[in-house]
């Protein structure tokens, strides 16, 4: 029977990022002394009877109900008259996408394995027959052993499914059938395939340190329509094979997640063999 949370419970400890709709914090359960993210959003922002209220109540319904090394925890949920709490795991390492800016692009044995972590964790979700729907390095956090994990469920729901929100933010992770809803003959619906298109786009941004399509609006929605990109000689044929497999305009011609864990070049980084840890040792461990 989940316990019956309030602020009380915590003490409330420095401000670690925040979002469109709110702030997130550490915080540490007095009673047991359990350290967690607490993340508050003010429902005044939460525009009534908008999409995001309907999100949020996404986000913890789907969320709360998910077990996943690789994907954020939350572990429960409670509001006061303003504000809505939701407590959530504690990434130690913090959000990706400053790790990718730092290091401006990743190694190939460093993108393959985190790679593998996302597509172990799109398998558990669609299983589950759930489409995160929004992939891309903003909404990915780094665990206090260097694990990625996927945060951010607001724009995750059900498959398949028929957007209704509008869509605001960057278009470069999205795949064609949802810029170009009626490229794919029937109604504006998708299923989970729209994952492995954000898989690609991510393997492409861990490896050249921008993403494929970016470019202005107006560009970045043709060419994605084509799926128009040009991937730098610098990238390996294996992992090129696995970016040109993902980024299919043909949802259903998209590599299957259980393929993608068999690519060559995930197993080529992946393996955990004698080599692939010495190699981790001579990077600093990072
Ligand atoms: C992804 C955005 C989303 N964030 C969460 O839900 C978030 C949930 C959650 N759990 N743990 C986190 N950890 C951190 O944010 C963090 C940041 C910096 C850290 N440092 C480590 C040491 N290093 C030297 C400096 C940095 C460590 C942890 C975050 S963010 C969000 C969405 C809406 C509103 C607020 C937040």
């Amino acid at each position: 029977q989940p316990r019956q949370f309030h602020l009380g419970m915590f003490e409330i400890g420095r401000p670690l990022g925040k979002g469109k709709f709110g702030r997130v914090y550490l915080a540490r359960e007095r009673s047991s002394g359990f350290i967690c993210a607490l993340k508050v959003l003010y429902k005044a922002e939460l525009q009534h009877g908008s999409g995001v209220e309907k999100q949020v109540r996404r986000e913890v319904e789907i969320q709360s109900n998910l077990r996943h090394p690789n994907i954020l925890k939350m572990y429960g949920h409670f509001h006061d008259s303003k504000r809505i709490f939701l407590i959530l795991e504690f990434a130690g390492r913090g959000e990706l996408y400053k790790h990718l800016r730092k290091e401006n692009r990743f190694p190939e044995w460093k993108a393959a394995q985190y790679i593998a972590q996302m597509a172990s964790a799109l398998r558990y979700l669609h299983r589950k027959h759930v489409i995160h729907r929004d992939i891309k390095p903003e909404n990915i956090l780094v665990g206090i052993h260097g694990e990625l994990k996927i945060s951010d469920f607001g724009w995750s729901v059900h498959a398949p499914n028929h957007r209704r929100t509008t869509l605001c933010g960057t278009l470069d992770y999205l795949p064609p059938e949802m810029v170009r809803p009626h490229g794919n003959g029937n109604d504006n619906s998708y299923d989970e395939k729209v994952d492995l298109w954000s898989l690609g786009v991510l393997t492409y941004e861990f490896l050249v340190g921008e993403a494929p399509f970016e470019d202005t609006m107006v560009m970045t929605h043709r060419r994605i329509a084509r799926a128009d990109m040009t991937i730098p000689s610098f990238v390996s044929p294996e992992a090129r094979d696995l970016i040109k497999k993902l980024l299919v305009l043909d949802p259903a011609k998209r590599l299957p997640l259980d393929a993608v864990q068999q690519h060559p070049w995930i197993i080529k980084h992946c393996v955990k063999g004698e080599r692939a840890t010495n190699r981790e040792k001579t990077k600093g461990g990072e």
